[in-house]
């Protein structure tokens, strides 16, 4: 059978979506399922959007239209990457799969030098409050400035207007473009965003067809239990892709460790808070460090009150 792969039109989203579809014709071989994935391209109001993330009023704008596909018979499945999708999961549709994680790090582009070792007063394009106050927390004299477009532009930018961007490494690599990272960003120094590295495949709910078991076998539990906590503590604080928070999760042994970071954009504040359980416990594990964060004044840091 020939199953439509609903994906953004954008060189990242379709390297992605042509992963995704390799693997599970790739399961499908191996289990003697005769199935054919095509992609089909969807245009998204984030890829025509202009502006800096922070303007976009819609958490997961790149997230609706493909989902809208889904809905109306255009495609069979969709492919997202996690770090893009709302923290509520969308009620007439089945996550099937969340694959196992590439890296988290975010990835410093720059002409040579890393993050401590930029010249003075360094110009570093991202349009993500979240990695622009993490910069300035380690070198409050870099000027960030606004960046977006796809990542062949952003890395264009280096070395001409900009001394350097940031972006995810797991983008980068994707493309096999990691070689242009001058360095991954410690996660100490920068905590990833929640679901970073990793990718969401969405179906309509309950297709018992052999398919669509295939696509649930693509499932990577530990990457699923670590996002299941990331974006749990998200949904807590009231936030989106676009907020100044940082979320890491790792399952080792059954057991859930998560770390998290809320800072204000400026960088000169930052609340740490980390917890240890079950990965069975993932969602309440994310809420109750949410809720840590909130009585510390996460809130406030992020402008709210
Ligand atoms: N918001 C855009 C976006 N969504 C996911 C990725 C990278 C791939 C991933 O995190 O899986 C990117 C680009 C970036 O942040 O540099």
């Amino acid at each position: 059978m020939k199953l439509r792969l609903g994906t953004r039109a954008s060189l990242l989203a379709r390297t992605q979506s042509g992963m995704v579809a390799d693997a599970l014709m790739e399961r499908a071989r191996e289990t003697g399922v005769d199935l054919e994935v095509e992609l089909v391209e969807i245009t998204t109001h984030g890829d025509i959007s202009r502006g800096s993330l922070v303007g976009l009023s819609e958490v997961g704008v790149f997230v609706a239209a493909l989902r809208e596909g889904l809905l109306d018979g255009t495609c069979d499945l969709a492919v997202h990457s996690l770090k893009d999708m709302p923290t509520q999961l969308h009620p007439e549709l089945e996550l099937a799969a969340v694959s196992a994680r590439e890296d988290v790090r975010d990835a410093l582009c720059t002409t040579g030098p890393g993050l401590r070792d930029l010249p003075e007063g360094a110009a570093i394009g991202t349009g993500s409050p979240r990695r622009g106050a993490q910069l300035l927390a380690v070198r409050p004299d870099l000027r960030v400035e606004p960046l977006r477009g796809n990542v062949d532009t952003r890395l264009g930018r280096v070395g001409d207007d900009l001394d350097g961007v940031v972006l995810a490494a797991a983008g980068l690599a994707r493309l096999g473009r990691l070689d242009e990272a001058t360095e991954l960003i410690d996660p100490e120094d920068m905590m990833p965003a929640p679901g970073q590295g990793a990718l969401a495949i969405e179906i309509l709910p309950g297709a018992d067809a052999a398919w669509a078991d295939i696509v649930r076998s693509l499932d990577d539990a530990a990457t699923r239990a670590a996002v299941t906590a990331e974006r749990s503590l998200l949904g807590v604080l009231d936030a989106g892709c676009s907020a100044p928070i940082g979320a890491y999760a790792t399952v080792e042994n059954g057991q859930l460790s998560l770390r998290a970071r809320v800072v204000d954009v400026a960088g000169t504040l930052a609340l740490n808070e980390s917890a240890r359980g079950p990965a069975s416990e993932a969602a309440s594990l994310g809420r109750s460090t949410g809720w840590t964060l909130l009585g510390r004044g996460a809130a406030r840091l992020m402008g709210r009150n």
